[in-house]
């Protein structure tokens, strides 16, 4: 019997229908969200991300803000978007599309913004807070990617979760997540310098793909029954190639597509980020008795 499917697409749909109504109950409050945006350089792929993230906020009612600026921007540039975004009242929560061009440092501007907007949950202070386990925004992908196996049916606690790739967006966040009490899985973060990948891809109930190498995962690493998230992603001949090959459906026992599986999850989730941040912006201007 081929996997069955983990439809990123159908599950960031139904939570874009949920979100609708805080976001309205919000906005009748006088509390509507707004989410920036600050988009460097002119990738495709990244003016994508941006453009489904606004059309997302459209769908929900969440208000927009977009910044750009060109690919040849320098970092004081970048850091006076990021000064604004962070002055300006109407934008409850923003992000910087990364990457971010060469000869500007990603880590001097996501500790310049301020913790409290930060939609991405990519701030110094945030992965901190997760560290500790305390309440925050979690990265939108990591979070997506629970939340799909969640609302599958797809069992955490206890699992032996294998994620390849160590990247700041996806691997590092996803290892604390998914080993958080409330998560309770056995997590091994694989990469480049892993001896043998084989080995430990095998013996994973949860397999979670995000090395950027098409094809990584194939039907003979794959435990009969697993879980195999593809989040890779490579552009090959201008279309998706992700990280897992396509018959690791006939073994696997739920996949997420790619695209399809976690990218709109990663898209829901930064919207639930930016309701949560304006609910509770909300509780703490509501006067006490
Ligand atoms: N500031 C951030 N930058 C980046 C993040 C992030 O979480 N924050 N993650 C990725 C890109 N990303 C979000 O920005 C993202 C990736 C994928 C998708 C998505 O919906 N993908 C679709 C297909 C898209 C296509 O056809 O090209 C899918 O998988 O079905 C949305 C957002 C790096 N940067």
């Amino acid at each position: 019997m081929p996997a069955t499917t983990l439809d990123g697409k159908a599950t960031a749909a139904a939570i874009r229908t949920e979100l609708t109504d805080r976001v309205a109950a919000l906005t009748a409050a006088g509390h509507r969200p707004g989410l920036g945006t600050l988009l460097v350089g002119d990738d495709p792929g990244s003016r994508w991300y941006v453009n489904a993230k606004h059309s997302d906020c459209a769908q929900v009612g969440i208000a927009s803000i977009q910044r750009e600026l060109p690919a040849t921007a320098g970092l004081a540039d970048v850091l006076a978007v990021v000064e604004e975004l962070n002055a300006d009242p109407a934008c409850t929560g923003y992000i910087v599309q990364l990457p971010l061009p060469r000869q500007v440092d990603e880590y001097a501007v996501l500790e310049a913004m301020d913790p409290g907007k930060d939609a991405d949950g990519l701030h110094p202070t945030n992965l901190g807070r997760l560290v500790l386990g305390v309440e925050g925004p979690l990265p939108c992908t990591p979070v997506g990617i629970v939340e799909l196996l969640r609302r599958h049916d797809v069992p955490i606690a206890g699992a032996e979760v294998v994620v390849v790739g160590r990247g700041i967006t996806v691997g590092r966040p996803l290892g604390l997540l998914l080993t958080r009490r409330s998560e309770n899985a056995t997590v091994t973060l694989c990469h480049t310098g892993t001896r043998d990948l084989a080995s430990h891809l095998r013996a994973a109930d949860i397999v979670v793909a995000a090395a950027g190498v098409p094809g990584l995962v194939t039907r003979d690493l794959v435990k009969p029954g697993a879980a195999v998230l593809d989040v890779g992603v490579s552009r090959v001949d201008g279309k998706i190639a992700g990280d897992v090959a396509k018959d690791v459906v006939e073994v696997a026992g739920h996949v997420a597509p790619n695209p399809g599986g976690v990218g709109p999850m990663t898209r829901a989730m930064l919207l639930q980020n930016v309701v949560l941040a304006a609910e509770r912006d909300a509780a703490r201007s509501v006067p006490s008795a």
